[in-house]
């Protein structure tokens, strides 16, 4: 199966390069950098530090509806309206890992999910995707009266905060709870605040030198508490996992797809 990448030279792009060279059934076929790029024409092995490869990284707007069977989109809000038009225009499915997406963006996503297959998560390790579950059980015994706050750490380049996967847990234990996340979460506390409110769910973020990622779900009560951790020690988690959704997605009908659903998760 020929795979196709957005955003070959970022940091998720360069080890996708390098998941897919691994892969005994997935090839990369074609790595597109931005037009104005000093990476286009230059070689995706030296890119992703593996040593020279068969492929050169090409210009965004040369990419042609052959060059692949499935895209993988890792870059950025600005970008992903644009990545799906072309998708939708080349009937192209595509695995998106790219987060911090507004609520027009989402809409844009739901949209030409209606038209092409697209697997869409904030995380692709198993371990996350495993933690959703469990955060979901503990917020079923515990979440009525246990404070829930979740923290989260990643390095000092990241460009969103909370993380797209702390925001995931938030939704998973307000849904749980029947509570909407919109209204109640609480982002950062400052000075003199009144006494914590039962019925919010708390974020804290770091960001910090070269942390790959870290997330925990805390459920506090006076006496005891459960803490629910994952730490990524390697990108190449995530990216062995949006390759694996790729073989995954490819023949499948349109519509949006986690992976919850990859992986068949369904605890
Ligand atoms: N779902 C998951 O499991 C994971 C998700 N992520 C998410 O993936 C995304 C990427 O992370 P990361 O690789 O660290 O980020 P980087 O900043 O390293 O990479 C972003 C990539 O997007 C490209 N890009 C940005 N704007 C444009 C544009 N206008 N046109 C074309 N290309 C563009 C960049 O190109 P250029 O360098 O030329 O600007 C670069 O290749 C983030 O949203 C992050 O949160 C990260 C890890 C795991
Ligand atoms: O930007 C990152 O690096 C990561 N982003 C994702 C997120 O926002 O949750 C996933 C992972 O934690 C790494």
């Amino acid at each position: 199966m020929k795979v196709g990448l957005f955003g070959a030279n970022g940091r998720m792009g360069r080890v996708l390069i390098e998941a897919l060279d691994l892969s005994d059934d997935a090839e990369l076929s074609v790595a597109t950098v931005r037009d104005d790029s000093p990476w286009v024409g230059l070689n995706v092995g030296e890119l992703a530090g593996i040593g020279k490869k068969e492929i050169d990284c090409s210009a965004l707007s040369s990419l042609s509806g052959s060059d692949a069977d499935v895209m993988i989109d890792f870059t950025l809000p600005s970008v992903i309206e644009s990545n799906l038009s072309w998708c939708v225009e080349n009937t192209m499915p595509v695995v998106i890992g790219t987060t911090g997406l507004n609520d027009e963006q989402l809409a844009a996503l739901d949209e030409a999910a209606k038209h092409i297959p697209i697997v869409f998560a904030a995380n692709y390790s198993v371990g996350v995707n495993l933690m959703l579950s469990l955060v979901r059980q503990a917020a079923s015994v515990l979440g009525e009266t246990a404070d829930i706050e979740i923290t989260e750490a990643h390095h000092r380049f990241k460009q969103d905060a909370p993380s797209g996967t702390a925001m995931a847990i938030g939704e998973a234990i307000a849904d749980e709870l029947g509570r909407d996340l919109k209204t109640c979460a609480v982002y950062g506390r400052e000075g003199k605040e009144p006494e914590r409110d039962q019925g919010t769910i708390g974020f804290a973020t770091v960001r910090a030198g070269d942390i790959v990622g870290e997330h925990t779900a805390l459920f506090a009560d006076i006496g005891e508490r459960l803490e629910i951790t994952h730490k990524a020690s390697s990108r190449l988690t995530f990216a062995k996992g949006a390759v694996h959704a790729a073989k995954w997605l490819y023949g499948k009908q349109p519509g949006l797809y986690s992976m919850v659903d990859v992986l068949n998760l369904k605890l």
